[in-house]
């Protein structure tokens, strides 16, 4: 099947219901389907109480073929297997930590936490800013936040990579919402990177502070009570988290979510927030719970981390995409860029 294939929603074709070989009809419900051009075939899978068969019927354009597709799952499958560019021969796999752009609520000086707001026009610049940063770094997998912030800041920084992959949003909330996300191009595949959202590595939850601006907080309560709300390890705002309970989401999250990826030589790249990213950093760092809490992250400033043998190790943040310093890190690193250059040339 040669023709470029995109996912059509089932409402799109003109019936309500296909017939399978044995002539047995089927509610056009949990069907996925591949478009092609008029005249190709089009293979057809039907779930049915759990259970995929094919269908044969001729509609709109498509006509129906007899053979199976397999469903392919972009999170589960290696993209990187016919480029070749960042398979690891030894362990070793980069890690891209980003904290989100500028939000709206960062520029008026809201305490947000859970909040669920936007970047501003300076946000947007930083995550561009961020991609550009890292546009010759590979990157096989994203995980970010649930919130539209990291989300942003993560897609807009790609949209700088050098390596043109299309970072696309994973849906498994629901066995619709998955089914209805999946691809049937391989090669649109291995063009696609796995964006992963999980809400342990959103912000801590701020609690009753949520909305409030932080200077009239501190001239409210004292500025030693905020800072204490704001930067103790273990002292949570009043009905929110401290940081040690954002820790133990996001660091749970990381170990057993994203370093099996790593393990398995995944280039990974995480947009977050100040404090999920400082949980994950005081894991990888090795940071003691006194050396955390004085750890500031700028908004969308990369930093990339080497994963070797079973060892994090943190390279700082690469100044410009050329900078020739990120790419002797590693072997990998460094062809992967004479790659690109040979590949975009
Ligand atoms: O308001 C927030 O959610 C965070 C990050 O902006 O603030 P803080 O700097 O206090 O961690």
């Amino acid at each position: 099947m040669a023709a470029a294939a995109f996912l059509q929603p089932v409402a799109a074709v003109q019936s309500n219901r296909v017939l399978n070989n044995s002539g047995a009809h089927y509610e056009f419900r949990n069907v996925s389907m591949r478009l092609i051009p008029k005249g190709s075939k089009v293979n057809i899978q039907l779930s049915r109480n759990g259970t995929y068969g094919s269908g044969k019927r001729n509609f709109c354009m498509i006509q129906a073929s007899a053979s199976q597709t397999s469903v392919v799952d972009p999170v589960s499958t290696p993209l990187n297997n016919s480029t070749g560019e960042s398979k690891k021969k030894s362990n070793e796999a980069a890690l891209i930590l980003v904290r989100h752009g500028e939000s709206l609520w960062n520029e008026k000086n809201l305490f947000t936490g859970c909040v669920d707001v936007p970047l501003t026009k300076k946000g947007v610049e930083e995550a561009i800013e961020a991609g550009k940063r890292i546009s010759n770094i590979p990157v096989d997998m994203i995980y970010t936040s649930a919130l539209i912030r990291a989300q942003m800041t993560a897609m807009l920084a790609m949209t700088q990579h050098r390596r043109r992959k299309v970072p696309i949003v994973m849906h498994n909330e629901s066995e619709q919402a998955k089914s209805w996300s999946q691809i049937f191009s391989e090669e649109t595949m291995k063009q696609s990177i796995p964006v992963v959202t999980a809400w342990q590595l959103n912000e801590r939850m701020y609690g009753e502070l949520q909305g409030l601006n932080k200077q009239e907080t501190a001239d409210r309560y004292g500025k030693e009570q905020v800072h204490v709300w704001r930067r103790s390890y273990d002292i949570p705002p009043p009905n929110g988290e401290s940081l040690e309970m954002c820790a133990k989401r996001a660091v749970a999250y990381f170990e057993d979510h994203i370093e099996p990826q790593l393990q398995s030589g995944k280039n990974v790249m995480i947009a977050a927030h100040g404090n999920s990213l400082r949980s994950i950093i005081m894991y990888l760092d090795k940071l003691t719970s006194q050396e955390v809490i004085s750890l500031e992250l700028s908004t969308g400033i990369p930093m990339l981390y080497i994963f070797k043998e079973g060892k994090f190790m943190r390279r700082g943040s690469p100044v410009a995409p050329t900078e020739a310093g990120v790419y002797a890190y590693t072997r990998n690193l460094a062809r992967y860029r004479q790659k690109l250059d040979e590949m975009l040339h």
